[in-house]
């Protein structure tokens, strides 16, 4: 395997954007998270409120009808676009242009979802993150990836990653069958875990933030949302990963005096995300 980049606050402020002190809301990006199914509403809810956070000028959600009420209440300050559908997603449609799309969270593995991802992803050209059940989707249609746009974000855990690209027989494996997956599609892979590592190619960075309090349910849909935020205010692919995954590490690194690892939620990352960037500042 090849060695890491270790990716630390160095690395981190070598690609670290500080806000202009004259930009507005219509320049910081507008971003759509697209997810979300009947009992699986939470995840965009998260998802889109870490968006936010993140610092992401406007926030729309493509959800089904069964999630309208919950996300204009958990969060009002996101815009709310809905399928004709209640339960599950059956047709993508937005009449705006987003500078990124987050797709997956939550949304359910229905056959009528199946063949609105299919449609989707034929016709977007939008910079992309593709996490949850949008992968594991995929990796049943693998004839989809050449659909994908270049340097397309996807999130896999374990389990995921394993149902894109197989077993493996030992970690130098997984590696090595990653980095060709990224090399064979041109993407930027964030392979979750304890550590997260980020693959571009045969470049592979290894973060160096978060614990074990992060072993908790939506944790990664506020990391989709987090990247989705910052490849809508157009940092490139790779970095958008590097310092998502980073500043949800610190969420946690920060949080856990206060919370310790078994109350710790997936909220905790959100609720943190300020003081992530305000150590950035220090
Ligand atoms: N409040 C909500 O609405 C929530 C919705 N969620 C959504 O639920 C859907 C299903 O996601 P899941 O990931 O639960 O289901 P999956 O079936 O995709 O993956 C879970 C399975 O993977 C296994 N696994 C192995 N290694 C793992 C690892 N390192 N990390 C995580 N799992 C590992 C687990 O044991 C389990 O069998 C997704 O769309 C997701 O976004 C979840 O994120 C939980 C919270
Ligand atoms: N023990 C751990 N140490 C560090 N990070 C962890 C640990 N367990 C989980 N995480 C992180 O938490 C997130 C979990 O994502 P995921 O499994 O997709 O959760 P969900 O689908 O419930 O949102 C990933 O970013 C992963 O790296
Ligand atoms: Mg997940």
């Amino acid at each position: 395997m090849k060695v890491a980049i270790y990716i630390d606050q160095p690395e981190i402020l070598k690609r670290y954007k500080p806000v202009n002190s004259h930009t507005h809301k219509g320049i910081q990006g507008h971003a759509l998270i697209i997810g979300g199914s009947y009992g699986k509403i939470g995840a965009v809810s998260l998802s889109s409120k870490a968006c936010l956070k993140t610092g992401c000028g406007l926030v729309t959600v493509f959800i089904p009808r069964c999630g309208y009420k919950i996300v204009q209440t958990a969060n009002p300050e996101v815009m709310v676009l809905t399928d004709l559908s209640v339960k599950y997603i059956t047709r993508i449609a937005f009449d705006f242009v987003p500078q990124a799309i987050g797709i997956g969270p939550g949304i359910g593995r229905d056959i009528e979802t199946h063949t609105a991802l299919h449609r989707f992803v034929k016709t977007n050209k939008t910079p992309l993150v593709i996490d949850a059940d949008a992968l594991t989707i995929l990796s049943q249609n693998q004839q989809w990836l050449t659909f994908l746009p270049e340097k397309t974000i996807l999130t896999p855990h374990q389990k995921e990653l394993e149902r894109l690209i197989g077993e493996w027989d030992s970690v130098a494996e997984k590696f090595e069958k990653t980095v060709a997956f990224s090399k064979q599609n041109n993407f930027v892979i964030v392979m979750k875990g304890a550590p997260t590592y980020i693959i571009d190619g045969e470049t592979i960075y290894k973060n160096t933030t978060g614990n074990a309090a992060l072993a908790t349910a939506g944790t990664g849909d506020v990391l989709t949302g987090m990247i989705t935020s910052l490849l809508a205010q157009s940092y490139e692919p790779v970095d958008a990963a590097i310092l998502g995954v980073y500043l949800h590490g610190l969420t946690a690194d920060i949080a856990l005096p206060k919370t310790g690892y078994q109350a710790f939620i997936a909220s905790d990352v959100i609720k943190n995300i300020g003081k992530a960037y305000l150590s950035l500042e220090k």
